[in-house]
């Protein structure tokens, strides 16, 4: 209960925060109007009873009752219709501003690993949309709350014993909300699965995994999976609403045997004179009310617990989770970036993936990560971007502990070309200039970023230049090889030239020989900039050999570093691929 509390005060705390005077309209109107529909029975009453006795002021009156509340709650519903439409996109918006803030504001990474994370994420995703029509779901319910209780002090002037009538609404109400909440945990219960249905669809559809599909003919496992993962979760949910609808079937037969009984109470009381016609009609109206308010109530209460539930699922979602602290205006300072022990296990992860990594990045310097697949060498990339906590041990910038410094400002320091780089399918000049959202407008930047990462040539070559639409998705838009969209990743890392890090991760896969080889020689041998210290990871050992520090990973653990001539001198791990890759290199030249 203290759960669905929170979530009417969250829904109605926001459409007062969108609009505040919206939402007082609103919230006065429902109850308003709900009460007032029940007036027209009244007015049934007075006019039967003037009729029947002759009496032209009850009559008169009544008649003028009926038409004046059946004008205002006519005029009155649609414009309160309006106001809440409009309340309930904006409580829409709000709740997608403050999810796209959640989802992307988070500091670190970790809770992509949490399954319970993604289940609930995917649900939330896939049920934002009721999170608007979740405050309409309160509206409408103040709105029959109020129908019920003006039928019920209605009912209760004609006879005690009717008043009891919307009572037997309760176990329909009852017998609703507990077959909501069944098909809620049923969905809950199977949100994982449902999740990987949808990634299931999503792999078919997704361009990126096209041409496998075809060519190892997968689209009738994919669709079979689907299929079955589908019927799984749908056994469960019907079974669910099955069960739920067995007990709201019989609430119903409860609910229509009483009204059937209230109508005969009151026709006999008019056979015997204890009630006026007038006071049948009344029963009649009301009743007939009363069954619909019924129907809508078994609707809305459903529609108002699969809100509120949206709404709570947000709450755990979010509120649980509050991003992490990210304030303070702390830089870091300059210096030696040092691992003392670092260790670090992936969350939910059974094993470290690094282990007790003693390191020294010397301020300025270039240093290169080698090793083989799975050494840790992306790992020490996202650990120092801050997008994980080492687990034991600690990283320090100029002696500054990294857990200590504020993350927005350490991040504004660094710049960063991934392995998986994102494709960001919007005007060439906005796809390099996200680099320093500051510099976004600034053209000139953009070209300097984009002749340090060698794409000027790239740019020349499209029909709208810098404004060139990227992603042939989009009307006009162009699409890149994989290798062009990486050259604009790595101007995008250039956007901040005075960045105090530079990670790349593998920056040259999918670049051609000569164009990884000027790019490289731009991190190896710097100009005269040395405040800013580059950390390349490489499986292609001839490009980084003019690194000031080569870092040579292997499970998790640094096992032998220093120059290229150092290493080759000492004759281990280092020297020996350096041997094979050369040999490698030779035969297919040869
Ligand atoms: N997101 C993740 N969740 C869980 N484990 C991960 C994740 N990313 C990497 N790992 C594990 O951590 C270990 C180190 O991975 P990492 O990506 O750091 O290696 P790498 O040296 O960069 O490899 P590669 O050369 O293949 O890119 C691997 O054993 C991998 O299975």
């Amino acid at each position: 209960m203290s759960r669905m509390g929170a979530a009417i005060r969250l829904l109605i705390g926001i459409a007062f925060r969108v609009s505040p005077w919206r939402s007082t309209v609103v919230l006065l109107l429902a109850p308003l109007l709900g009460a007032a529909s029940v007036a027209q029975g009244l007015a049934l009453q007075w006019m039967v009873d003037g009729a029947l006795r002759q009496q032209v002021t009850p009559l008169t009156n009544g008649a003028v009752l009926l038409v004046v509340v059946t004008v205002i709650i006519h005029q009155v519903t649609a414009a309160a219709a309006d106001l809440r439409t409009r309340l309930q996109q904006q409580v829409g918006l709000e709740f997608d501003r403050r999810l796209m803030t959640f989802f992307a504001g988070r500091a670190g990474l970790d809770h992509y690993h949490d399954p319970a994370f993604l289940d609930a994420a995917t649900l939330l995703r896939a049920r934002r949309g009721e999170l608007g029509n979740a405050f309409a779901a309160v509206v409408e319910n103040l709105n029959v709350l109020a129908r019920f209780v003006a039928a019920a002090v209605l009912l209760v002037s004609t006879s005690p014993v009717l008043a009891l009538l919307p009572l037997v609404a309760l176990p329909l109400a009852l017998a609703t909300r507990r077959q909501e909440r069944l098909v809620a945990e049923a969905e809950h219960e199977t949100a994982e699965l449902d999740r990987q249905r949808r990634d299931l669809f999503s792999l078919a559809s997704d361009p990126a995994a096209a041409r496998e599909l075809r060519l190892y003919r997968l689209t009738d496992e994919i669709a079979d999976r689907h299929r079955r993962a589908f019927a799984a979760v749908h056994r469960v949910r019907e079974n669910a609403r099955v069960r739920g609808a067995v007990a709201v079937m019989l609430a119903w037969t409860g609910f229509v045997a009483a009204l059937l009984g209230g109508l005969a109470i009151t026709l006999d009381g008019v056979a015997v004179g204890t009630a006026s016609p007038g006071e049948a009609v009344l029963v009649v109206v009301l009743g007939t009310r009363l069954t619909t308010a019924t129907t809508s109530l078994t609707q809305l209460i459903a529609w108002l617990r699969r809100s509120l539930d949206t709404a709570g699922l947000y709450l755990r979602l979010v509120g649980e989770r509050t991003a992490a602290a990210t304030g303070g205006d702390r830089d870091a300072p300059s210096g030696d970036i040092v691992f003392e022990k670092v260790s670090f296990t992936y969350p939910g992860g059974s094993s470290a993936v690094l282990d007790q990594v003693d390191l020294c990045l010397p301020a300025g310097a270039t240093v290169a990560l080698v090793g083989a697949n799975g050494a840790g060498k992306s790992t020490i990339v996202a650990l120092l971007a801050g997008l994980y906590q080492p687990t034991a041990g600690r990283i320090s910038i100029g002696g500054a502990d990294l857990a200590d410094l504020p993350l927005d400002r350490w991040r504004s320091r660094i710049t960063a070309c991934f392995q998986d780089f994102c494709q960001f399918e919007l005007l060439l000049r906005e796809t390099v200039g996200l680099g320093d959202v500051r510099a976004l407008p600034d053209s000139s930047a953009v070209a300097t970023a984009l002749d340090l990462a060698g794409a000027q040539g790239l740019v020349r070559n499209l029909p709208a230049g810098l404004d060139t639409q990227l992603g042939s998705a989009l009307p006009g838009g162009v699409d890149l090889s994989t290798g062009q969209w990486q050259k604009l990743a790595l101007a995008r890392a250039r956007m901040r030239p005075d960045a105090q890090l530079v990670l790349l991760d593998e920056p040259a896969a999918s670049l051609d020989p000569d164009t990884e080889a000027a790019l490289l020689a731009r991190y190896l041998h710097p100009p005269q900039q040395r405040r800013t210290t580059t950390v390349v990871v490489s499986h292609r050992l001839t490009t980084v050999r003019a690194a000031d520090l080569i870092v040579v990973l292997d499970g998790g653990r640094v096992v032998e570093q220093g120059t290229h001539d150092e290493l080759i001198e000492q004759a281990g791990r280092y020297a020996e691929m350096y041997a094979l890759q050369a040999a490698a290199y030779a035969r297919t030249s040869s």
